[in-house]
């Protein structure tokens, strides 16, 4: 098996370690490792995204948000790139969850190229989620906004991938939502 391989595998096994008891907002109460895992799978399968950290990012990016995991951790465990880029789209808890939404969209554009393909595929795939299945308690308004909300962090994702890109953008379209 290549390195590579082996990698992916040890850090699939954190994430799903991490998140053993949190579920998704879904009338099944899915396993929310499905989420990372799709994520990361959207930038392998259609994003074409090879980049070893990138992938692992994605396997990661809401350990730190969601379970008892800090970035130190994941620094001694995947290296400083990894912990760097899920410290880039990890959201901060101290502010309030209008600041948190408006924080993404202002630092969407100055995020590193890395840290951008998660947060594209990250949208990507709550997007179609939303879409399979609104998350239980959400209204039609709620989500709305959370497509209106997305397009603006989005915007300033763009010029990062074409072809995630492009699934987004007909996404927000459906919804009438300018990108
Ligand atoms: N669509 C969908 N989302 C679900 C579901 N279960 C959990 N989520 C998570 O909920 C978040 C979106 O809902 P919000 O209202 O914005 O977040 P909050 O409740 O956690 O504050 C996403 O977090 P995130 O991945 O950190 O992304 P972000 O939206 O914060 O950028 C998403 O992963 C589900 O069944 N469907
Ligand atoms: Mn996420």
């Amino acid at each position: 098996m290549s390195s590579d391989s082996v990698i992916l595998l040890e850090t699939v096994n954190f994430a799903a370690e991490k998140h053993r008891n949190q579920r998704r907002k879904d009338a099944e109460q899915t396993p929310y490792i499905t989420h990372p895992i799709g994520v990361a799978r959207i930038l392998s399968h259609e994003g074409g995204i090879t980049d070893i950290e990138v992938l692992q990012a994605a396997l990661l990016h809401d350990t730190v948000e969601d379970t008892d995991t800090s970035i130190g951790e994941l620094q001694a465990v995947f290296g400083q790139t990894v912990a760097r880029l899920v410290q880039e789209v990890t959201d901060d808890k101290a502010l309030s969850k209008e600041e948190t939404k408006r924080q993404q969209v202002e630092y969407a554009p100055h995020a590193s190229h890395q840290a951008k393909l998660v947060k594209l595929a990250d949208k990507l795939y709550n997007l179609r989620d939303i879409n399979r299945c609104t998350p239980t308690g959400w209204t039609a308004g709620r989500v709305q906004e959370y497509f209106v909300w997305s397009a603006q962090v989005v915007r300033g994702l763009r010029g990062t991938n074409p072809a995630l890109e492009g699934h987004l953008e007909e996404l927000f379209k459906q919804r009438g939502v300018e990108l």
